[in-house]
């Protein structure tokens, strides 16, 4: 008889993962900020000085002593000698008294002895020298401290921090040139079969086009991997196996997709095996779609044996393989976009399996509707339509319809 697969739980398949990746472990790799967008921090970046470096003005305007103009108004300004301005992108030496104040642009110095900005919208010059002050300031106002924006010494980004645009900017304004991220995680894509074709080649009847090579490999580059082999391979143990140990020289991980059942040509869980040790130590969880999925080790490298059914290989994909590259790159695993809605309908799940149930949202007068969609494992566009999906726990029966639930994004 047939060899029937022992399901590993959820739980159990990420726990395996932990304690067999432990020593899989990416390098940090020096790089210019203007390249950091998307890439993840190695460690924490602390600000080399104080930001602003000197006190700035927010306003164009008059630097005065916030004091003189207390009890201005309309009816009543304060009147104040004008003893010069300050240049923009200079640094001043003027020394400003009681009585006094100097012309000021948006983000320039203020002088010495002042303490508040008066804008020029609440001022009027009377002549040369006399500057009326029509309102009253308090003293900060209109003004950014030194210091105030971040201090010498903070830490301004941590380490495991996706790069944002904003980032960069801050880095920049801290002059700093050069970063260290996480290497990317390198990845080798394989997918088996006799009957997987390039999908831009004349294909016969009868014939598949490769979906999973280009797909998976999308999937894993938006994980912050990076592509070192795609390729379409035969259901053949050795070509699998020489293909294998090639690639895996140059990566972290292996994804091989297709030929993980128990079919007769199902092979890759024997070439997992053969390649190295441990070999494969998940071979079937309990999931819907994607139960027939391998995880293995070799000589220090993840393999990953994906169902050849794409819409279970890119699910499959996303939970597991996103879950290993999120750890690796010290990601908050399973951090994935979710959003709460209710349930459109009542939800049928499969008994003793975490069930990933694809759903279209609809907003409902501000609330999300989650809508199931079904399709088998073999239609693409099951994907394409879907939202997202929801994750159905091993021991609930179902959802029903109204009930809040969380939508994982795709
Ligand atoms: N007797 C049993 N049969 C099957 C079981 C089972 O438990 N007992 N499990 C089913 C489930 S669930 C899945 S999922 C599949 C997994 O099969 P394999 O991983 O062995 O994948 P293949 O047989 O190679 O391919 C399945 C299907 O997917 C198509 N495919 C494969 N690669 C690609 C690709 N790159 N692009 C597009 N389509 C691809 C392939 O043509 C097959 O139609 O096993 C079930 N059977
Ligand atoms: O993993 Mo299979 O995906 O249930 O079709």
């Amino acid at each position: 008889m047939m060899e029937l697969l022992k399901v590993d739980t959820v739980e159990q398949v990420m726990k395996k993962m932990e304690d067999y990746f432990k020593d899989l472990v990416l390098e940090g790799q020096e790089i210019h900020i203007a390249d950091a967008l998307g890439r993840i921090l190695y460690e924490d970046v602390e600000a080399p000085l104080e930001l602003p470096e000197f006190r700035r003005s927010t306003v164009d305007g008059y630097a005065v002593l916030a004091k003189d103009t207390f009890g201005a108004s309309e009816g009543l300004p304060t009147f104040l000698n004008n003893i010069g301005k300050v240049e923009m992108g200079k640094s001043t030496e003027l020394i400003v008294n009681s009585g006094e104040c100097v012309y000021v642009p948006t983000g320039g110095m203020l002088p010495s002895g002042t303490d508040a900005m008066v804008m020029i919208e609440h001022a009027e010059h009377l002549d040369e020298l006399t500057l009326a002050v029509y309102q009253s300031v308090a003293p900060g106002e209109n003004v950014m401290q030194v210091g105030e924006d971040i201090q010498k010494g903070e830490i301004l980004l941590k380490r495991g921090r996706k790069i944002k645009a904003q980032d960069i900017g801050a880095l920049a304004a801290l002059g700093i040139e050069k970063i260290t991220v996480f290497e990317r995680p390198k990845v080798a894509v394989l997918s088996t079969g006799d009957e997987i074709v390039d999908p831009f080649s004349k294909v016969q009847l009868g014939q598949i086009r490769d979906i999973n090579t280009y797909a998976l490999s999308a999937m894993i580059e938006e994980f912050g991997g990076e592509i070192v082999h795609r390729l379409v391979i035969q259901d053949e143990y050795n070509q699998l196996k020489e293909k294998a140990a090639e690639v895996l020289k140059d990566c972290h991980v292996l994804v091989i997709s297709g030929g993980s059942s128990v079919g007769t040509k199902d092979v890759t869980a024997k070439v997992i095996n053969d390649l190295g040790t441990p070999g494969v130590f998940v071979h079937g969880i309990a999931i819907k779609p994607g139960k027939p999925t391998i995880i293995g080790k070799t000589n220090h490298k993840a393999v990953f044996g994906l169902p050849g059914h794409p819409v279970s290989a890119i699910i499959v994909c996303k939970v597991f393989l996103g879950y290993l590259l999120d750890r690796l790159q010290a990601q908050e695993a399973g951090e994935h976009k979710t959003i709460y809605a209710a349930a459109a309908a009542n939800i049928h799940s499969s008994p003793g399996k975490e069930t990933y149930q694809m759903v279209i949202l609809e907003d409902q007068n501000g609330e999300y509707l989650a809508k199931p969609i079904h399709g088998k494992s073999g239609a693409i566009t099951l994907l394409t339509k879907a939202h997202g999906y929801i994750r159905i726990d091993t021991n609930k029966e179902g959802i029903e319809k109204g009930e809040k639930v969380k939508v994982v994004l795709f």
